[in-house]
């Protein structure tokens, strides 16, 4: 059986979601099982929902309406009125409905995945209606009913042998399925979900679950590239990557793989192929076991707006195991991401993300035991396979502030120009 994963750019219109049709005719007719994200921005658009929702805001039936319209309009293009389809998501908009008027909870995490889950119902029903649509028989299922985690909502930890054994029972191999990505349930049938761009990762689960004969990742660039199109003018296909270099790119940030998304596949060795869904006769990137990377070339990873601080004891003595522990259970304890660690005998730097917006206080509570300077709006380069040239070239976007090297890695702070 093969996975196919289409993400929410290529299913942002109406085009869009013939295009994906058209793909998985081509390509995936049979033992298929599709994993679909929302459409377009709609994850962003029902977090403004959740957001005016769970603070009472005004706006929430504008917001609502934002969603709904959207939808229909795509619907409008793509199906007549009197097909069922129209009927499912108006199941889907009323059991919307109903959690927002029932709901008495008043834990964030858990009403987020309650109301978020809803884009990627609304696009599966969508996209699986226009198979049938175009004669394209298919299954559509609920994922929740077979993906299963623990309760921790907005960032689940999937419960590995009950999945696999509700995958396995009841997945039909020999038909195109059409399913959720980036949701899931808890063992009370609550939704759950497995952190934000988590639909990569459904794929993996399903791939390993299933020992797929390989995971496709369809994207809106040709495959893997040497460095984030978006950021770097001149890039090159990564025709061949090993899993172990697509872990390390995806672990410093590069945003096309899910970080997530490798282990389950690596550990059952299922290619991954990551491919163009607007030019989907090429190639793209093959992520499996063996080259390292090929062509062999430096590739580009850059976090933008980090902060940079560097932490000394006040009466200048050393930076040891004791105080360095201190400061990591605060960074720990005040969610502050590490992007970057490197110490000297006096001083201590972190590159950080401040993700949560707690570093302010992270700073108050370290401010009268540490000297700490910090530096906002800072970049993070990650070289890996890095030369001179390369290194120069990251060196000329600002004021390079650090630079660490490691064999096969060199990390840059810059604060841009
Ligand atoms: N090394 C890279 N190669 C290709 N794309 C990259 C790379 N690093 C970052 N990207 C970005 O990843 C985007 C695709 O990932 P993403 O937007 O998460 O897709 P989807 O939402 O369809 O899963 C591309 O548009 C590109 O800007
Ligand atoms: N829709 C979810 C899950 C996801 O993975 O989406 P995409 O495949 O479009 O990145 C999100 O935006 O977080």
């Amino acid at each position: 059986m093969k996975i196919f994963k289409f993400g929410g750019a290529s299913v942002k219109d109406a085009e869009s979601v013939k295009n994906v049709a058209s793909i998985i005719k081509n390509e995936g007719a049979i033992d298929t099982l599709v994993v679909v994200s929302a459409m377009g921005k709609m994850t962003n658009a029902f977090e403004d929902v959740i957001d005016s929702y769970y603070h009472k805001k005004e706006d929430l039936p504008n917001k609502l309406n934002y969603i709904e319209e959207f939808h229909k309009d795509i619907m409008s293009s793509l199906f007549d009125k009197t097909d069922e389809v129209y009927k499912e998501v108006d199941v889907l908009f009323g059991e919307l409905g109903w959690f927002l008027a029932r709901n008495t909870s008043q834990r964030f995490n858990y009403v987020y995945d309650q109301i978020i889950c809803f884009g990627e119902l609304l696009s599966t029903r969508i996209v699986s209606g226009y198979l049938a649509k175009i004669g394209q028989e298919n299954v559509w299922f609920d994922v929740r009913n077979y993906i299963k985690t623990d309760s921790n909502y907005r960032d689940a930890k999937v419960d590995w042998d009950l999945t696999e054994e509700l995958i396995n029972k009841k997945v039909d191999t020999s038909k195109i399925n059409i399913t959720q990505g980036f949701i899931a349930a808890n063992d009370t049938e609550n939704t759950t979900t497995l952190g934000r761009e988590g639909s990569d990762y459904t794929a993996g689960i399903f791939a390993y679950c299933l020992s797929a004969e390989s995971v496709t990742i369809w994207k809106d660039v040709p495959g893997v590239l040497n460095a984030d199109p978006r950021v770097f003018s001149d890039t090159t296909l990564l025709e061949q990557i090993s899993y172990e270099e697509a872990i390390e790119m995806a672990f410093y940030g590069a945003s096309v793989i899910h970080p997530k998304t490798l282990q389950p596949i690596e550990r059952k060795e299922i290619p991954l192929l990551v491919r163009s869904f607007v030019n989907p006769k090429e190639k793209g990137t093959t992520v499996s076991k063996g080259t390292m990377l090929e062509p062999y070339i430096p590739c580009y990873i850059v976090k933008k707006n980090q902060i940079l601080v560097s932490i000394s004891a006040l009466d200048f003595s050393f930076m040891v195991e004791n105080n360095i522990s201190f400061i990591f259970q605060k960074l720990h304890d005040y969610q502050l991401k590490v992007n970057l660690i490197q110490n000297s005998a006096i001083s201590f730097s972190v590159c950080i993300d401040n993700k949560f917006n707690k570093f302010d206080e992270f700073h108050n509570e370290l401010n009268n035991q540490f000297k700490i300077d910090v530096q906002k709006n800072v970049d993070l380069y990650t070289i890996r396979h890095f030369d001179d040239s390369a290194i120069e070239l990251i060196e000329n976007k600002g004021e390079s502030l650090l630079t660490q090297v490691n064999k096969e890695t060199s990390q840059i702070v810059i604060k841009p120009n």
